[in-house]
């Protein structure tokens, strides 16, 4: 079974406050061309579900089409931390990471249609501990792995310091937490700060 985990893209899905709204137009219509549509989109790079480029919060730091696949191909683990306010190493005393690449947080704090106000802390702590347990790729289900008003972005960092890559914006309301197979390539955008991705969850029950 696949399960989709990315959000929908369109005139109304919620952005960063001020960035660039999501937009998709016909440039030319098959009535104009006789022969075809052809559209466009422009879009913020941390539009609904994206993966963050290094160079997004440090410029002298990687971007996008540098990264390597494998990060974004390969078993996940979806961890649910819908009851806490801060997420912090504590909330992993109890899991089990061996055979683990990749951590998706489930915290369904933003599951409306809307930016959302509030969002969980991410301690920056989880990076350093994240490497230890050799996790290569956090998943949130949130517009940012940090504080909404933080400039210094201190989890970015910390993951980044880490090793760890980010993927953000999620939608795991659907999904219930456990192991699976996880695809989500960001687009191949020379010199870009992040790329949206269509995300995907595959388990082994057939169809
Ligand atoms: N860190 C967020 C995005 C972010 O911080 C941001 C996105 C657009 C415009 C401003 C932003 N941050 C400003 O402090 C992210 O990675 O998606
Ligand atoms: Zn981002
Ligand atoms: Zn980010």
């Amino acid at each position: 079974m696949i399960y989709d985990i990315s959000r929908l893209l369109n005139a109304n899905t919620p952005t960063w406050p001020g960035d660039t709204p999501f937009s998709y137009d016909l440039t030319w219509s098959q009535e104009e061309t006789g022969s075809v549509n052809v559209g466009q989109i422009t879009t913020s790079c941390h539009t609904a579900t994206h993966v963050d480029a290094p160079f997004h919060f440090k410029s002298n730091g990687m971007t996008i089409e540098q990264l390597p696949l494998d990060i974004f191909v390969g078993p996940a683990l979806v961890v649910d931390v819908s009851t806490k306010g801060e997420i912090t190493v504590n909330d992993f005393e109890d899991i089990d990471f061996t055979n683990v690449r990749r951590v998706l947080l489930k915290t369904e704090t933003w599951t409306g249609d809307e930016f959302p106000t509030q969002i969980p802390i991410i301690d920056p702590e989880l990076g350093p501990f994240l490497l230890e347990n050799g996790i290569e790729l956090l998943g949130v289900d949130l517009p940012s792995v940090d504080p909404l008003d933080s400039k210094t972005l201190d989890t970015h960092h910390s993951l980044l310091k880490s090793g760890v890559h980010i993927l953000e914006g999620l939608r795991l309301s659907n999904v219930a937490p456990g192991e699976y197979r996880l695809t989500a390539l960001p687009l191949n955008i020379e010199g870009a700060d992040g790329s949206p991705v269509r995300a995907i969850l595959e388990d082994d029950t057939q169809a």
